[in-house]
């Protein structure tokens, strides 16, 4: 491993998206890393404080284009690309390297259903990026190759996880889940203009054809045996950050909402970043924006016979960037949650 003064040497492609900068606003409060290439495509060339002007330690600099070349030289290459850019990259760099996908090209194990839900020749599967499921941290301690989970899919997971575990409920589970709008990413898109955005709330990708459906399916049957089931629906929101994500599953039997608290927090109770709520505060997306802290808080609805939970996540930090950071650590054996907070806004 090629280490300047004990530091990690870390370079970012796709730098100057909204993926990469936010791994580049973590990586400058982390103590043991040091900052290399940052490349990207169509800005290649620019300077990066034009780019990026949030980050003004690396205003100097200039966005590289992203070559295996630019990339190699470095311990950690973080990739914040576009879906499908990364295998041919990631082939490139040598085995110890630590290449961690911010994209969705790793993140399945199944060929069929990628093919499915992407509509292209599966790349394969890495060591999925969410240490808070069983027996995940064990597979990104020392890994060389790493896939971050997608946004909605770690909010839906974690906040549904322990109650499918548990035998509490069906798995058969329904999201609904709200997302800003920087989860599209910097792109241009008609649907992101501001006279179409602001004031309107709208749904998309509705009737299980999220390719997100998928990895919240693979997530789920990793904390049970029977069939899962996911009914997935996403929300555009006029803010730029956070996910708000609410599910339900029916019970399987008589469950009170304090039998489900006492469920979650004993999940929960040695994770750092996922935290239960006290009792009857709702989690909101504003708490946890700029940090890597999943909120969530749960009930049961009596009448219905449903467990209800509502889970939020910064969709940049915890959602990818903050995740990425934290596989970083896990990877390389450094404490997990260095250069990330648990700490939000407020107002
Ligand atoms: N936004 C989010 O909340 C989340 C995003 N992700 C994933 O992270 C990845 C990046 O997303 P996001 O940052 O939102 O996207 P952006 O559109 O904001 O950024 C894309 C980045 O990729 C670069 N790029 C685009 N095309 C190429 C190319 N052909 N070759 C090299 N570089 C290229 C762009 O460079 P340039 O500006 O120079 O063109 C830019 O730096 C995606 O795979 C996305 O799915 C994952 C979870 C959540
Ligand atoms: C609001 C919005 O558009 N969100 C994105 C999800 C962002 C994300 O997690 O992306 P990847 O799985 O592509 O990495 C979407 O629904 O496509």
């Amino acid at each position: 491993m090629h280490v300047s003064e004990n530091k990690v040497k870390v370079a970012v492609a796709g730098a100057s998206g909204y993926a990469g900068g936010e791994v580049l606003r973590l990586l400058l409060g982390h103590p043991g890393v040091e900052i290399g290439a940052l490349t990207g495509g169509s800005n290649a060339g620019e300077n990066f404080g034009r780019l990026q002007p949030h980050l003004l330690p690396l205003a100097d600099r200039v966005l590289e284009p992203t070559t295996p070349e630019v990339l190699a030289g470095h311990d950690v290459v973080f990739l914040g690309l576009p879906h499908g850019a990364s295998a041919a990259i990631a082939e490139a760099l040598p085995a110890d390297v630590v290449v961690i996908d911010c994209g969705a090209d790793f993140r399945l194990l199944d060929a069929a259903v990628w093919e499915k839900f992407y509509g292209s020749a599966h790349a394969g599967s890495w060591p999925y990026g969410l240490p808070e499921l069983p027996g995940q941290r064990e597979q990104l301690a020392g890994a060389t190759r790493i896939a971050v989970p997608g946004c909605y899919p770690t909010v839906s997971t974690l906040t549904i996880a322990p109650a499918v575990a548990a035998g509490l409920v069906e798995a058969d589970v329904t999201i609904v889940a709200a997302s800003g709008t920087s989860g599209a990413g910097k792109a241009a898109k008609t649907n992101l203009l501001g006279s179409e955005i602001m004031g309107n709330v709208s749904a998309y990708g509705v009737g299980g054809v999220h390719r997100h459906t998928p990895e919240i399916v693979q997530n789920l049957a990793k904390v049970t045996d029977e069939p899962v089931t996911v009914s997935f629906t996403p929300l555009l929101v006029p803010m730029p950050r956070g996910i708000l994500a609410t599910v339900s599953a029916p019970l399987k039997g008589d469950v009170t909402p304090a039998q489900a608290r006492a469920v979650y927090a004993e999940a929960y109770a040695d994770e750092q970043f996922v935290h239960l709520l006290p009792e009857g505060v709702w989690p909101q997306t504003k708490s946890v924006v700029g940090s890597n802290a999943v909120h969530v808080q749960v009930t049961v609805d009596v009448e219905a016979r449903r467990l209800v939970a509502v889970g939020v996540v910064d969709n940049l930090a915890k959602g990818t960037a903050g995740a990425a950071v934290q596989c970083m650590n896990l990877a390389l054996g450094l404490d997990e949650s260095m250069g990330l907070t648990t700490v939000g806004l407020a107002p």
